[in-house]
């Protein structure tokens, strides 16, 4: 196989994904695509469908219509544990790690995914189980590095900083080896100082890994600090998908944030113009205000 075509492979696609719930619609046609090696946001205001996104994509949800593919290989109509096997490694926004055990018997706690020696193997201390499980705490010892948490390994994670215990749900999602990383609100209710350490650890993934970073965030300084490229939705539609800097300048995307505020005024017309980007970022601003206030 060529670089290409194994770059070719991690390709996630979203296409025409359409959900609803008794009569509510969540997301109506929303296609993008999660390039290999790339971070990419998905943002909107409340209820845009972004968490429903996430949730088709690991399987949680079964779409109405549409199909999500990893690498061309249908995701769709499969159980949530084989789309994880398939590479689709997710971080919970509510942190449900085990408190009494160390960090580095929470990242292996990730890899049980990936582990082939069973229960009995394992109890038997079959040769095969034990370079197993040798390998698995080399490969924790080299994530819990990426995310700067060597010197915590033998911390329990009860006693971590709410900062670190967020890392380590990163970490853990990381050692099942996704080709894609989904991160629910990675900086949510971080002060300025770990929301920067988050943000280089995000680069860190992708950057030393190559693994891709599909993240929902409401904290636009981070969005557009670290990402390649950003889908915004507003009531479950797709209403711009491209780099950070013409997002953030998109007509339709400061009509969402503004809650249709500004309808056909200056700023709609504006929006290409500093005055319009300006505009975009304050309404941004006031919505992770919106978020804080929840
Ligand atoms: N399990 C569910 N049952 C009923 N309606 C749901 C369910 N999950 C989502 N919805 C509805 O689907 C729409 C999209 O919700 P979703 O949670 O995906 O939005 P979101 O962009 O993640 O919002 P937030 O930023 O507030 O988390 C909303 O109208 C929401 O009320």
């Amino acid at each position: 196989m060529t670089g290409e075509q194994a770059a070719e492979d991690a390709v996630l696609a979203v296409e025409d994904v359409a959900l609803s719930f008794a009569g509510v619609t969540a997301l109506d046609g929303v296609s993008f695509r999660v390039e290999p090696g790339t971070v990419h946001a998905v943002i909107g205001p409340n209820g845009a469908g972004k968490t429903s996104t996430f949730n088709v994509i690991c399987g949680v949800y079964a779409p109405d219509r549409g199909s999500v593919t990893l690498g061309g290989n249908r995701l769709t109509g499969l159980a949530p544990h084989r789309i994880a096997r398939l590479g689709i490694g997710r971080a919970f926004q509510n942190i449900a790690l085990s408190g009494r055990q160390t960090v580095l018997e929470n990242i292996l706690l990730g890899r049980h995914v990936l582990t082939r020696a069973g229960v009995i193997a394992s109890g038997l201390r079959l040769p095969s189980a034990r370079r197993e499980a040798r390998e698995g705490r080399a490969k924790a010892a080299e994530i819990a590095e990426l995310v700067g948490m060597s010197r915590l390994l033998d911390r329990p994670a009860g006693l971590l900083s709410y900062g670190d215990k967020k890392r380590l749900e990163l970490a853990r999602a990381l050692a099942m080896e996704p080709s894609v990383l989904l991160l629910d609100e990675p900086v949510a209710g971080m002060n300025d100082e770990e929301t920067a350490r988050t943000a280089g650890v995000i680069r860190d993934v992708r950057d030393r890994t190559g693994v891709s970073v599909l993240l929902i965030e409401h904290d636009m300084t981070l969005v557009m600090d670290v990402s390649d490229r950003v889908t915004v939705l507003d009531f479950g539609r797709l209403v711009a998908d491209g780099a950070p800097d013409e997002v953030r300048r998109h007509p339709e995307v400061l009509r969402a944030y503004l809650g249709g505020a500004l309808g056909e005024t200056d700023a709609g017309t504006d929006a290409g113009t500093e005055a319009g980007t300006g505009a975009g970022t304050e309404a941004v601003a006031n919505q992770d205000q919106h978020q804080e206030d929840k």
